[in-house]
């Protein structure tokens, strides 16, 4: 991986991160979830615990309506049904035509064929940002040597830093790959985050959960997205750093990476964030 340069220091970052949560915290933005089935539950939770107001409508009778009511969408194609789609897309267009921000996870892009075409639509309709594990990524450009294993990475985030880059310029979204480091891109730039624990990916959905946070604060922080994408992985991350502390395995850190994120405060956010540019 690129070596750190550039680096603005923590405090910079920490204290933008922090009110980026404020501002979270103060207008509870409205965030629509078209998602998958086993993720609903912690998406939902996550983006409450964080100030924000989770809404899982994805029947097509509703999205002319609601897609106008939301301060962002979030589109996951986690357990993909023919049906789904025509919801997913109908949402991405309504927002477009709206100006609202949409993001989109492709989880397990390059599994299928189906999956593959879908995701291919649905990031042709041009997400905000695209947040993705390694195999995802990658699987997103066509640049896989075989098919993605189901939804968990196979590879580091870091050797899906050009696919990320590639992803960005050729869709003109940001692009955010997570793993050990996560990383962040609008092609040119990268916003390299460090927190996080390994045990996060023992549970199921924290991905998509994140993704839904990266919405809500692209909702308040709409000229930034690059940036309010890098600050929700971070402040989930560090959520999960702090609830390892009282954990004693994936359920429990579940329970108290919730109960962190929502009583992060701006002391703790502004030392223990780490973002640097790459
Ligand atoms: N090895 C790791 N160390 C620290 N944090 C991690 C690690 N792997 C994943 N994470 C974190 O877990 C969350 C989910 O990421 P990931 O597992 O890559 O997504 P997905 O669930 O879509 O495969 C992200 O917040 C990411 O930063
Ligand atoms: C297990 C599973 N199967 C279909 S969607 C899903 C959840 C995937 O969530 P994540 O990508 O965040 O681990
Ligand atoms: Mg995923």
């Amino acid at each position: 991986m690129a070596s750190f340069r550039g680096f603005r220091g923590n405090d910079a970052f920490g204290s933008e991160a922090w009110k980026a949560l404020c501002r979270v915290r103060e207008a509870a933005p409205l965030i629509q979830c078209i998602t998958n089935f086993v993720s609903m539950d912690i998406m939902a939770n996550t983006v409450l615990a964080a100030g924000a107001s989770p809404a899982m409508v994805h029947a097509i009778e509703e999205i002319a309506e609601f897609t106008a009511l939301a301060n962002a969408v979030c589109i996951n194609v986690g357990t993909l049904s023919p049906e789904w789609i025509f919801a997913m897309k109908a949402a991405a267009s309504r927002a477009n035509d709206l100006k609202k921000p949409w993001v989109l996870d492709p989880v397990g892009v390059g599994a299928t064929t189906f999956r593959t075409e879908k995701c291919l639509e649905l990031i042709a309709l041009r997400p905000v940002v695209i947040r993705g594990n390694a195999s995802e990524i990658i699987a997103a450009i066509g640049a896989s040597v075989e098919p993605t294993r189901g939804v968990d990475s196979t590879l580091p985030s870091k050797d899906a830093l050009e696919a990320a880059k590639e992803l960005a310029r050729a869709s003109q979204s940001i692009v955010a790959v997570t793993g050990a480091v996560d990383l962040v891109t609008d092609g040119k730039r990268v916003l390299g985050v460090s927190n996080g624990v390994a045990l996060m990916q023992r549970i199921t959905a924290t991905g998509c959960a994140v993704t839904a946070l990266i919405a809500a604060f692209v909702a308040v922080h709409p000229g930034r997205p690059l940036e309010a994408a890098a600050f929700a992985l971070a402040l989930f991350g560090l959520a999960g750093e702090i609830g390892m502390e009282k954990a004693s395995g994936p359920a429990s850190l579940r329970v108290h990476l919730l109960d962190a994120l929502h009583s992060l405060d701006e002391v703790t956010v502004i030392s223990r964030i780490k973002i640097a540019q790459i």
